[in-house]
This record gives C-alpha cells, structure tokens and sequence, in this order.
C-alpha cells in the first residue's frame, strides 16, 4: 500500500460565520490538493459552540448548502469536516468524510460533554454507531473530541481493525490541558495500540480560547509530531502501516513553559475577540498599577501598539509614581496615552449630592464615584473612536467583589477575568523576560487601588498569597470552609473569604466575559445563585448559631 498524505487543517471557525468558513474550508482544500485526505476540527463550518444557532432552521439550511458545496469540490482530496447534521427530528454533531461529490460515510459523535463550558446535550442526541472508511486499502476511524477521553468509542473502532484514527476536536485550553489531552490519547493507546491524529480547533471565541495543539501519535504512543500553541497553521503528513509516520513539513516544538502558554492564550482571546466583534483597537485605564499593565502589555501584543489607547486618569489620592510608572510603560510599549483628571467631574458629582447625603461618612461611595468617573470616561471613548473598553480586573478581586460596579467594571472585555492576582505577577515578570514594559516599581509595590489616602489592597483583604490559596480550594475545589481551616488557614479570615465569594455573584454576574483559564472559571464552569443563603449553613455548622 502506497503512503497516505494528511493534511491537518488547525485553523481559526469563527461561530456563525458559515460563508467565511467555508471559504477557509474551501481554499485549504485548494492549497493541499496533493493530499489524500484532510482533516478540519469538530464543527468546523459552524465554528465551536454555535449555541442556540443550532435551533435555527435557517441556519440548519445554510449548513447543509456549505456541505454539497465543499462535497463538490472535494475533487482531488478526501475531507474530513465536522458539522452539525440533522436526520429526522435529531440533531447530531456529526463528521462527515466527502469525496468527488459523494458522502463516503458520516459519524455521528456518541460522547456529548456536559459539564463544565459545555452544554452540547442540550442541543445533540448521541450516536451510536462506529464510524469510519476505508480509502488506498486503510481502514480509517472516526472520533469526535470528547469519544476519545472515553474507552468504549476507541475500543469499538479497535475491533473495526482500523489502521489508523482520525479525532476531530473543538478543545478548549486551560492550563495543563495539553498534558491532559496527552496522557488521554496515550492512554487509549495503552488500550489498543492504534496511531491516531487529533486535531484542534484554534482562536478565541468569547470566554473560550481553542489552543490548536494538534497532536500525531503513534502505534506506540510516541508523541510524532505537536501544533503549535495559539497558532493556526495546517501541517502535512505521510502515513504508511510499514513505516509509520514520516515527511512532517511543518512541526515546531511549541513553547512549553506554562506561563508562556498561559500569556499566549490571553493574546490570542484578545486578539480573536476584538477582531470578531469588529472592534477597531482597545482603550483602557492605565493606573500605574499591576492589573491594567499586564492587561496593556496583553493588548498591545495581541493588537499592535497602534491600535491601544491608555489613559491615566489620576485623582488627588492618585501618587506621582503611579503617573510615573503609567507613562513610562505606555512610552516603553508605544500605544497611546492620554491624560483626563477626575477631579472636576468628581467634584461636580460631589457638589449636587452633597445636599441628599447629609453628614453621615459617606465610605466607600466616594471611592466608588471615583471608579465612576473613570468608567464614564472610557465608555465616552469607546463610543467615539469605536474602541473596546477592556476592564483590567483579575479573578481574585472578582471572587470576593473587590471592584466597582459600572466603575473599574465597566469594559466589553476582561482579559485577566480568570487569572488569580498571584499569577498576575508571575505574568508580569514573565512578559518583562523578553523586554522589560512593565516598570519593575509597578510589580514590586504593594497593591493599591488609590481610592483613599495611603490605601493598600492588603489593608482590607487577606494577602494575596493566602487570598488565592483559599479561593483555590473553595471556587475551584469545592472544600468545606472546615476542611480549609483544616489546612491552617485562619478562621476568621476563610469565613470572611467565602462569605465574599458569595455575596458578590451578583457583581460577577455583571461583569463583561473574559478568557478562561483554570478548570473552573466565573462563567459557565461555576453557575452558583445569586440569592443564596448556603453560607448561613456553613456557618450555622461551624459555630452552632442560628441564622435565618
Ligand atoms: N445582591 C445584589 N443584587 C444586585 N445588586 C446588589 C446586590 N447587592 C448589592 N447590590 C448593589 O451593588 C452596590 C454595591 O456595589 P458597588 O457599587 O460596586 O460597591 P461596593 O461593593 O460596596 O464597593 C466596591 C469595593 O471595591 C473596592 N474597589 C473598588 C474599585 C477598585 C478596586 C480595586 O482594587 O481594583 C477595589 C472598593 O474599595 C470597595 O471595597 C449596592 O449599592 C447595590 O446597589
Ligand atoms: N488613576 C487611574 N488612571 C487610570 N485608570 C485608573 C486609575 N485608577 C484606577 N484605574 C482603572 O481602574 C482599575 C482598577 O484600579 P485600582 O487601582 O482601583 O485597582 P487594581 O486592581 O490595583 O488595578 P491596578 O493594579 O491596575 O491599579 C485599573 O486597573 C484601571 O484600569
Ligand atoms: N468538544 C468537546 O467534546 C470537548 C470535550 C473534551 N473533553 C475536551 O475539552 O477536550
């Protein structure tokens, strides 16, 4: 038997865009028409999740149009293409295998997640079938992303005796998961000894970032050749059942340190989303602080310098090393930078309400109106210049609602939405390796917000090495506040923490949606009720009282 090409095809579907994603489709087919068989991700032509799209008619019409046009086209390469396909009253998230105008075979995926960031039960029925084909004499498998974390659809295939399996993916990235999805595919491996070649969609669409990270291995699990991270690309292949794999044009060893992956998928959510939405740049509040550098130095990567316009809008509580350290890193990375004072229009606020708010302290609502301001000033920008506003909080400040609703809130996106403010840090240092943008002052200073005279964060929270140790173990592990006591952390500062974490959902619920990057994030991986009275029961258990 004559070697078999394969294309791997880890690009960019954008949800929706039907036309554009068939063109993609379309013109990869043209550009490797020396293939025996290329190979797009898991609904490919519909980009990945399509959402309620897929309870439209109109939309189920236009799917099954790209189908016959790419079909056609298929004149000199099999493809492999995944797309949702509706038989009868079902709908299925099917792969359909096309050639020289006719449907070789189509499979049906039998694994739907339903857990976490994915809903796919919701809207597909499961297959039940095997599916694969045989093309040049290989029999080849068929599977669809979540089949493959599960013993019984590879091993079914097995007993097809198939040559080699094809895995069509729409795989989120979160940290680790590369190893994940590794470990996974050697283990099926270790199962029944079978080369397979998983291939990854790869952009930003809203919360979620697809890493691509296509992956070939072999017989015996030897990893033969890795994608690149965060990079679409198409790579080409021979296969033969004597010689294995060979001929790999197009394999770089990706960068594998974590903080470097972690960085990459930010710049590419970022990129991804104000590109999709039609954005054309993004403006922020540059404080002087770390939040808000790390988020320039993200934007300014993923967008060019050009396209970023940070403004510094001090305040009287606003120090001069933090207008220092704002202008020196918009002059070190080159975007554009304004300076607007708050001042006036605080006190123009604090003038017309200082008749309704009589003599009582007024606390945190002047801190507030000066959050205010400021997002006021941003939106007003967003709207003129058709900028996108990106917020700059971190998940450890949204956990426990240390942030200003429609104040610092205030934004269409929020690159740092997952990332504990410990990792903030570790993200500062590792961006300034390369270069250093980041004034080395602004990630060695305490953390202020300048909301008040000589404020520190750490004067109304834990510090944030014990903050984001407690929040790991109760948002994303779900210990007892007991067990975490348990661990050493103290009491009254655990209770204070989750009590936090839940009477702030309502502000989370608000917040604008940000790419996800531990397993669990504040979106669809963690829906918890905004009226909630479940911590009068932790607390009721570890003190006896009685509350409502
Ligand atoms: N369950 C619920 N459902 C719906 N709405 C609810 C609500 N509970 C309160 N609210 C509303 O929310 C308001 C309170 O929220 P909000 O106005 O945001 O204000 P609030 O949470 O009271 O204060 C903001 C806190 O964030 C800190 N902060 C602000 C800015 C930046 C930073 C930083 O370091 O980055 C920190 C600031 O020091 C202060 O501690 C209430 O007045 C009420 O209107
Ligand atoms: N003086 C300022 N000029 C411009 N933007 C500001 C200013 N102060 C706050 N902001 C905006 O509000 C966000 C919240 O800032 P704040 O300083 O209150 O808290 P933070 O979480 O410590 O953020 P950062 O580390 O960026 O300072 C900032 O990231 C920034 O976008
Ligand atoms: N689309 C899917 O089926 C994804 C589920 C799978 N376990 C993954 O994240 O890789």
């Amino acid at each position: 038997m004559r070697p078999l090409k394969l294309t791997l095809a880890q690009l960019d579907f954008t949800v929706g865009a039907l036309n554009q994603n068939s063109k993609t489709i379309l013109a990869t087919m043209q550009a490797h028409q020396d293939s025996d068989i290329i190979v797009f991700p898991e609904l490919a032509l519909t980009g990945y999740p399509p959402e309620d799209l897929l309870f439209r008619e109109d939309f189920e019409q236009l799917v099954a149009q790209a189908i016959t046009t790419i079909a056609t086209a298929a004149q000199h390469s099999v493809v492999v293409i995944g797309h949702p396909q509706r038989v009868g009253n079902e709908l299925f998230n099917s792969v359909s295998v096309l050639y020289q105008g006719q449907l070789l075979t189509r499979y049906h995926k039998q694994r739907l997640p339903q857990y976490g960031v994915f809903d796919e039960q919701r809207y597909f029925i499961p297959g039940h079938q095997t599916g694969f084909f045989d093309y040049q004499g290989y029999r080849i498998g068929l599977l669809i992303c979540e089949d493959i974390w599960h013993a019984e659809p590879w091993a079914a295939l097995q007993r097809e005796k198939v040559d080699l399996v094809l895995s069509l993916n729409a795989s989120p990235y979160e940290v680790d998961k590369h190893q994940q999805r590794l470990h996974i595919l050697q283990q099926r491996i270790h199962e029944k000894a079978c080369p397979v070649i998983y291939v990854n969609n790869c952009g930003g669409q809203d919360e979620l970032v697809f890493d691509g990270h296509s992956l070939v291995l072999s017989a015996t699990g030897e990893l033969v050749a890795e994608l690149p991270h965060c990079e679409p690309c198409c790579a080409t292949l021979s296969y033969s059942s004597d010689a294995g794999f060979s001929g790999i044009d197009d394999w770089r060893p990706y960068a594998s340190e974590p903080l470097a992956l972690i960085y990459q998928a930010l710049v590419l959510s970022v990129r991804d989303y104000v590109q999709k939405n039609g954005f054309k740049g993004v403006t922020l509040g540059l404080s002087g602080g770390i939040d808000s550098a790390l988020t320039l130095a993200i934007a300014a990567d993923a967008l060019g310098a050009a396209q970023v316009h940070a403004v510094m809008m001090p305040f009287k509580y606003t120090s001069q090393m933090s207008q220092d350290d704002a202008q020196l890193q918009a002059e070190r990375m080159g975007v554009n930078y304004d300076v607007v004072a708050i001042e006036p229009i605080y006190d123009s606020f604090m003038q017309q309400l200082s008749p309704l708010f009589g003599d009582d302290a007024l606390g945190t609502t002047t801190e507030n109106l000066q959050a205010r301001s400021r997002g006021v000033i941003v939106m007003a920008l967003s709207n003129k210049t058709g900028s996108l506003v990106l917020t700059t909080g971190n998940k450890s400040e949204l956990a426990v609602g240390y942030c200003t609703l429609y104040g610092d809130m205030c934004g269409g996106f929020a690159p740092l939405k997952d990332i504990p403010k410990t990792l903030v840090f570790a993200l500062a240092r590792y961006r300034n390796q390369a270069q250093e943008v980041i004034p080395e002052r602004v990630i060695t200073r305490p953390p202020s917000a300048e909301l008040a005279p000589d404020q520190k964060d750490e004067d109304n929270l834990p510090p944030y090495e014990v903050l984001d140790k407690i929040l790991t173990l109760y948002v994303e592990q779900d210990w007892s506040a007991a067990a975490i006591i348990d661990c050493g952390f103290d009491r009254a500062d655990v209770l204070r923490v989750i009590k936090l974490v839940d009477i702030n959902e309502y502000k989370r619920r608000q917040g604008a949606v940000g790419p996800k990057i531990t397993s669990r994030n504040f979106s669809k991986d963690r829906r918890y009720p905004i009226t909630n009275h479940f911590r009068y029961e932790i607390e009721r258990q570890l003190e006896g009282s009685s509350k409502p």
